[in-house]
């Protein structure tokens, strides 16, 4: 059984305040990690919270917007290596075996703004028994310099190529909400949800919520939101939030 799960940037940190860590929300996640009874098949992405998004909108940089200022770079991926240095501190104080992988050294988009990741790093680092910790971040990008890679297109890459069993992303909130605020049990296209789905309360520049649900829409497997209450029980084995369901992904590109 092997597990992919995410951390949002949006749990692990205070997101208002530059580069501050939520001390008390990452130790309980990292805890729920190390209690989890899938041992240490598991592959952690964290999101880039007060530390890449604040310096993302500082440069301009998102997604698909790029900046070709070295100092940008710097300081976006010298903030998410920070935060991974503190989440892989987190971990290993539990006891479990992380170690930090940087998508910045390795990925790069096309001038389509196709992603090519190298994964064989983080499959046999799981093969020999280590937790890979993986960041959203920047990444080099033809024709636009270097644009923002989200934890979310992360977890949508990994996932296939270490043939995840389940697929699990941790944010601030229960799930995905609908209009009146109730969680929405199952996604199965964009559309459906659209009109709910906005962007992040906080600096955000890789879409919020809406962004999220788009790039796990693209995952042919099942991908499962949910809030930090929920980490213990999703790493038990249970399906708490929203269950989303690309089923034959391509329709949904
Ligand atoms: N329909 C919706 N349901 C749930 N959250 C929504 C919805 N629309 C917008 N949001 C916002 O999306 C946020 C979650 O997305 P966000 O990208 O901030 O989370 P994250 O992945 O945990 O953090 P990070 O991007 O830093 O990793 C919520 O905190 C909320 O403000
Ligand atoms: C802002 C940066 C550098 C990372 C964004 O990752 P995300 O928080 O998972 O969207």
């Amino acid at each position: 059984m092997t597990v992919v799960l995410k951390l949002g940037g949006s749990v692990v940190t205070e997101k208002d305040e530059p580069e501050t860590v939520d001390r008390a929300a990452l130790d309980a996640a990292a805890s729920a990690v190390a209690d989890a009874a899938v041992g240490n098949d598991i592959v952690v992405v964290h999101g880039g919270g007060s530390f890449g998004h604040h310096h993302a909108a500082e440069y301009g940089v998102s997604t698909t917007s790029g900046t070709r200022d070295p100092a940008g770079v710097r300081a976006v991926h010298g903030a998410m290596c920070r935060l991974n240095d503190a989440v892989v501190d987190a971990l290993a104080e539990r006891g479990v075996p992380a170690v930090p992988v940087h998508p910045f050294s390795a990925a790069a988009r096309d001038a389509d703004g196709v992603l090519s990741l190298p994964t064989e790093q983080v499959e046999t680092l799981l093969g020999e028994g280590f937790v890979p910790v993986l960041h959203g971040d920047l990444v080099a990008h033809a024709g636009e310099g270097a644009t923002v890679l989200s934890g979310d297109e992360l977890v949508v890459e990994l996932a296939p190529a270490v043939d995840a069993d389940r697929v699990g992303v941790c944010s601030t909130v229960p799930g995905v909400l609908d209009e009146d605020g109730d969680v929405i049990d199952r996604i199965e296209s964009f559309e459906a949800v659209a009109s709910a789905l906005g962007g992040s309360d906080a600096t955000d520049v890789s879409g919020g919520m809406a962004g999220k649900v788009r790039s796990l829409l693209s995952l042919s497997s099942e991908a499962v939101v949910f809030g930090p209450d929920a980490l213990g029980p999703f790493l038990a084995g249970e399906r708490p939030g929203t269950t989303i369901d690309g089923g034959d992904a391509e329709v949904n590109q």
